[in-house]
């Protein structure tokens, strides 16, 4: 079994016990009284190369990474530092994370937040919104495609902007056919957990224009993002360099600075 279908089993059953607490309706009613979505695709398209900066307390691959005993502090220095985006991890199992903590962020910031995990079901799309989200992650290799545009089109329909992630061309031809408006293309493969920098290069060119192409994974620094901007990315998705260095504010406002660069401006 893959690293994926076994992130994805551990998700099924806990979205189970949140199912048997929680009842659709009520999520539902949630949703209705939480504060209304941010203009995400605006965030993105910016000016510069836009910087999603993710909380992220522990990966598959490496294990625990950082304690964040305050989420919503992690998100504020991450704002001040002038990212554009906070990304948030909720899945507990193996990154750590909780729904909780994306409430807690957004409250703090006043940029969109994106709710970064493994959906399977329209349930977790009406808790993203209930709890707050303004983006949701929907994972080519973890949807069939009827799943897919059926997230995809639930999602856009209760105010979250779907990012859809892809790491081959035959998932971005999906994507592309689900009609995606925003992908992310994952350097690292969810099947193996190896992350190979050039997988933005080789698919990046054939995503068709007007799409928001986000590098995701493997930013160490502005060298990576600026490598990334020159293959078009117009955002990028960084969670270990940040969670694990001294400083995340400077460290988000060194990425941002390599990304206001003028000569990155043309695409744009
Ligand atoms: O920590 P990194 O290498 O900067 O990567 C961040 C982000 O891209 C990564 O957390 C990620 C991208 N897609 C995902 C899907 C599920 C879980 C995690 C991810």
């Amino acid at each position: 079994m893959s690293v994926l279908d076994e992130i994805l089993d551990g998700v099924r059953a806990d979205l189970a016990e949140r199912q048997q607490a929680v009842s659709l309706d009520a999520l539902k009613e949630m949703a209705r009284h939480a504060p209304s979505p941010r203009n995400a695709l605006g965030a993105l398209r910016g000016q510069g190369v836009a910087v999603i900066a993710e909380v992220k307390r522990c990966s598959p691959s490496k294990g625990a990474l950082a304690a964040i005993a305050d989420p919503a502090g992690l998100a504020a220095d991450y704002e001040a530092g002038g990212a554009a985006v906070i990304s948030v991890l909720t899945e507990r199992r193996r990154f750590g994370g909780s729904i909780d903590d994306l409430a807690a962020v957004r409250n703090r910031v006043d940029i969109p937040v994106l709710r970064k995990d493994f959906v399977v079901s329209s349930y977790q799309l009406w808790e993203a919104r209930a709890y707050g989200a303004d983006l949701v992650l929907l994972i080519v290799a973890a949807l069939e495609q009827e799943a897919l545009v059926s997230l995809i089109e639930r999602a856009e329909s209760i105010g979250l902007t779907p990012l859809v992630e892809v790491h081959t061309e035959e998932e971005l031809e999906r994507a592309v056919d689900a009609d995606a408006k925003v992908i992310g293309v994952n350097a690292r493969d969810l099947t193996t957990l190896q992350v190979d920098r050039g997988t933005f290069a080789r698919i990046a060119p054939q995503i068709p224009d007007g799409i928001v192409k986000i590098a995701e994974s493997g930013v160490r620094g502005p060298h990576d993002l600026l490598a990334y901007a020159s293959s078009g990315a117009d955002a990028v998705l960084v969670g270990e360099s940040l969670v694990v260095g001294k400083d995340p504010r400077s460290a988000v406002s060194d990425l941002v600075a390599a990304g206001a660069h003028p000569a990155l401006r043309q695409g744009k």
